[in-house]
This record gives C-alpha cells, structure tokens and sequence, in this order.
C-alpha cells in the first residue's frame, strides 16, 4: 500500500533510525545487520518466522536490548548506548511498547495497569484516571475496568495492554504480535487504534505473524534469520 504524502511525509526526519544492528545470544545471532528507517505517520509491519528476530528488534528500540553493534537513534536521540541506561533513553524519546505476551501485572485491575505508566511519566493524577478510562473505553474494556487482569480472558488482557500503550503520548509506537490472542472484531478495533495513532504523527511499528494485521500496514519488512529483507 503507498502511504499518501500528507500521512506519512517522506520527507520528514526518521521517527527512528536503526543503522547495522547486530544481537548475538551466545550462538545465536537474533539481528544480522538490520538497517530500518521509520517516519513519523507511518505504520510497518515487520514479519517472518517464529525464531527471526522480531522481537529482538523490537527490544533493541525499546531500549530493552544493548546492541552488540549499531545504533537505534529515535527522533534522533541515541537509545540503548549505554547498558541499562536503554529503557530510560527510550522512554525520554517518547517511544511506548505493547509487549509480547502482554507484561501486565495480574494482581492489579485492568485501570491500575494503564494508570501506573502514566504516573510515572509524570500525567497530573488529576487527568491520568479520564486517560486510563478513555484508553480502556477505545478498545471496548469499559465494563471491565475496575476487574483483576487475572480475571479477564487472554484476549481482554491483551487489549488492556494495547490500552496501556496508546493512552500514553508516544512518538513511537512498538507493537509486538498486538493481535494475536484477538478475534476479528477486536483486530479491526486493534488496527485502526494503530492506525489512528500513526495518522496522528507516530511512528508504529509492528511484529505481526497475522497476515490481516501485515495487509493493514503502509509497509512491510520482513526478518529472515535476522536479516531484513523488503517482499
Ligand atoms: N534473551 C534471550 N536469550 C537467548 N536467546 C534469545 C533471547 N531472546 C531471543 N533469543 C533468540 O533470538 C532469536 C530471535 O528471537 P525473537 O524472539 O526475536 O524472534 P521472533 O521473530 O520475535 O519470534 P516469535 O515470532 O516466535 O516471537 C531466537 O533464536 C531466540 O531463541
């Protein structure tokens, strides 16, 4: 799909810019080298196996992961340079992730686990409850707001990590495998909430193994054995 001018202004400065990164575990290299440059309103999906490094490149924008090799510089800003300084450089740079596998805690409620990002990034406590609610509302949760994470469904949880993410006003958006637990209604309301908040102005990326949620992004790239290669 070509992304229109007005969305994803090519011209425009890279919202992030990864330079030959390189992720050794031991023996296995999970990133060979990867170059990916994303701009603000542009949605990618990144795809390939199970095993190719998606979310090992997700990580490394995160700042979860120190590259052996490379650089990840988000609107410019050098991210995950110095060991474990990489979340806080991320976080700075306004990048948000919805993990893999979701990373909520089970004994808060849904709204306590959307709320506690937006305390610690410094939301007023007067305005970071409407924001946690209106996150929650968007992806259909407001009925279940004020339940235990460990009582919802997978796929509930993993809107509720979705909700996490997007109440936060992130110029990068890391979305890992954000559809996998959905079923088709809730992937179309996960997928134009991304797509949403790329037409805004952020940069989404994407790990998807879900062919519908790949035909929804401006771009593809695809990871094989950690090389990015473009289908
Ligand atoms: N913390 C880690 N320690 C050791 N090996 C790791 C670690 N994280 C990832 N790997 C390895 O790096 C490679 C890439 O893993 P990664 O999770 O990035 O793949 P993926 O494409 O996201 O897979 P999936 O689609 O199954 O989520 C795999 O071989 C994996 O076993």
């Amino acid at each position: 799909m070509t992304v229109p001018d007005h969305v994803a202004r090519p011209g425009a400065a890279p919202a992030v810019a990864c330079t030959g990164l390189v992720v050794r575990f031991g023996a296995t290299t999970a990133l060979d080298g990867v170059d990916l440059v994303v701009r603000p309103g542009e949605l990618v999906a990144v795809t390939g196996h199970s095993g190719a490094g998606k979310s090992t490149l997700l990580s490394v924008v995160a700042g979860i992961v120190t590259p052996d090799a490379g650089e990840v510089l988000v609107d410019g800003r050098r991210v995950g340079g110095v060991v474990a300084a990489g979340v806080a450089e991320a976080v700075a740079a306004g990048v948000a992730l919805i993990p893999q596998g979701n990373g909520l805690a089970a004994m808060l409620t849904a709204r306590e686990n959307v709320l506690v990002p937006l305390l610690a990034r410094g939301v007023a406590a007067a305005h970071a409850p409407a924001r946690a609610d209106a996150a929650l509302d968007a992806v259909g949760l407001g009925e279940v707001f004020s339940h235990l994470v460990e009582e919802l469904s997978g796929g509930q949880q993993q809107r509720v990590a979705v909700a996490r993410a997007l109440a936060l006003d992130c110029r990068v958006l890391l979305a890992d495998e954000p559809t996998s637990e959905l079923d088709h209604t809730n992937r179309e309301v996960v997928l134009r909430l991304l797509r949403a908040r790329a037409s805004q102005g952020a940069a989404v990326v994407m790990a998807t193994h879900d062919p519908e949620a790949a035909a929804a992004a401006d771009r593809v790239v695809h990871l094989d054995d950690g090389v990015l290669t473009t289908p």
